[in-house]
C-alpha cells in the first residue's frame, strides 16, 4: 500500500496472510480474506500449482511474535483457482481463487470471518472504501512490518474505462484511488473493504493490478476483482468440496 499508514491492530479481522515455501521458509506473497472458518478467497494470480501455501491468520506486525498468529497449512489439491483466470491476461479479469484451510481457522477478536456483498452489488462513484495489505510501501520499495491501510474512493466503471484504465478494465472489476494513494505489489488478493449500510464493513474487491508504469500512477486506479460478480461461483465451490 503507497501512502497508506499502519492500521489498528486486529481493526481487519478477516486479513490473511497467504505466504509461500522456498528452501524451508516461508515468504509473504500475498494478501487474502477470511470467508469462512475453513475458506480464504485470494487472487488468481497469486497462485501456482507447483508451491507450497501456508496462511497466516491474526497476524498485525510480521516481525513480533504476537501470541494472536494461527498458521494453517494449505493441502495442494485444496486450491481452487477460478476456472476462466489466464494468467497471461490480467485485464481479461477472473482474477479470484478460493483455498480451503486443513483446519478451521479459531475465530476470536484478531480473527473473524468477511461479511462479502450481495451478487450484482455496483458500489457509487467515490464511496469510502479502504485498501488493506502487506504489500510494497511505494513501487519496487519495500515490504512494511505492520498491516498498511489506505482511503481509495471508488471509481465507477463509466470513469475508470473512459478516461482512465480504457478497455483493461471490465465490468468484473472494482477500480478505487487513482491519487496518490495505492495498492502495490504484495497487496495482491487482499481484500477491498466498503462501508455497508448497517455500519459493518463488506469485502467489494480482490487486489488485482495496478500500473506496469509504477503502483500509484496517477489517473490508474489500483483495479479489484469484483467480488459480487463471483458470488456464485464462490457458493458452488464452497457447497461442492
Ligand atoms: C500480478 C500483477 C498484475 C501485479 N499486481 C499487483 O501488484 C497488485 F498488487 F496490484 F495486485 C501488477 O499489477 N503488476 C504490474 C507491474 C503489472 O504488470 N500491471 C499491469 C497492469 C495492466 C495490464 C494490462 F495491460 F493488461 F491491463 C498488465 C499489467
Amino acid at each position: 500500500v503507497v501512502n497508506g499508514e499502519d492500521a489498528v491492530p486486529y481493526s481487519w479481522p478477516w486479513q490473511v496472510s497467504l505466504q509461500y515455501e522456498s528452501n524451508g521458509a516461508f515468504y509473504h506473497t500475498c494478501g487474502g480474506t477470511l470467508i469462512a472458518e475453513d475458506w480464504v478467497m485470494t487472487a488468481g494470480h497469486c497462485i501456482s500449482s507447483s508451491r507450497t501455501y501456508r496462511v497466516v491468520l491474526g497476524e498485525y506486525d510480521r516481525s513480533v511474535e504476537e501470541g494472536s498468529e494461527q498458521v494453517i497449512p494449505i493441502n495442494s489439491d485444496d486450491l481452487f483457482v477460478h476456472p476462466k483466470w489466464n494468467s497471461n491476461c490480467v485485464s481479461c479479469g477472473n482474477d479470484i481463487a478460493l483455498i480451503k484451510l486443513s483446519q478451521s481457522a479459531q475465530l476470536g477478536d484478531a480473527i473473524q470471518v468477511a461479511y462479502l456483498p450481495a451478487a450484482g452489488d455496483i458500489l457509487p462513484n467515490k464511496e469510502p472504501c479502504y485498501i488493506t495489505g502487506s504489500g510494497r510501501l511505494y513501487t519496487n520499495g519495500p515490504l512494511p512490518n505492520k498491516l498498511q491501510q489506505a482511503l481509495l474512493p471508488v471509481v465507477d466503471y463509466a470513469h475508470c474505462s473512459s478516461q482512465w484504465w480504457g478497455s483493461s478494465v471490465k465490468e468484473t472489476m472494482v477500480c478505487a484511488g487513482g491519487d496518490i494513494h495505492s495498492g502495490c505489489n504484495g497487496d495482491s488478493g487482499g481484500p477491498l473493504n466498503c462501508p455497508a449500510t448497517d455500519g459493518t464493513w463488506e469485502v467489494h474487491g480482490v487486489t488485482s493490478f495496478v500500473s506496469s508504469l509504477g503502483c500509484n500512477t496517477l489517473k490508474k486506479p489500483t483495479v479489484f476483482t469484483r467480488v459480487s460478480a463471483f458470488i456464485d461461483w464462490i457458493e458452488e465451490t464452497i457447497a461442492s468440496h
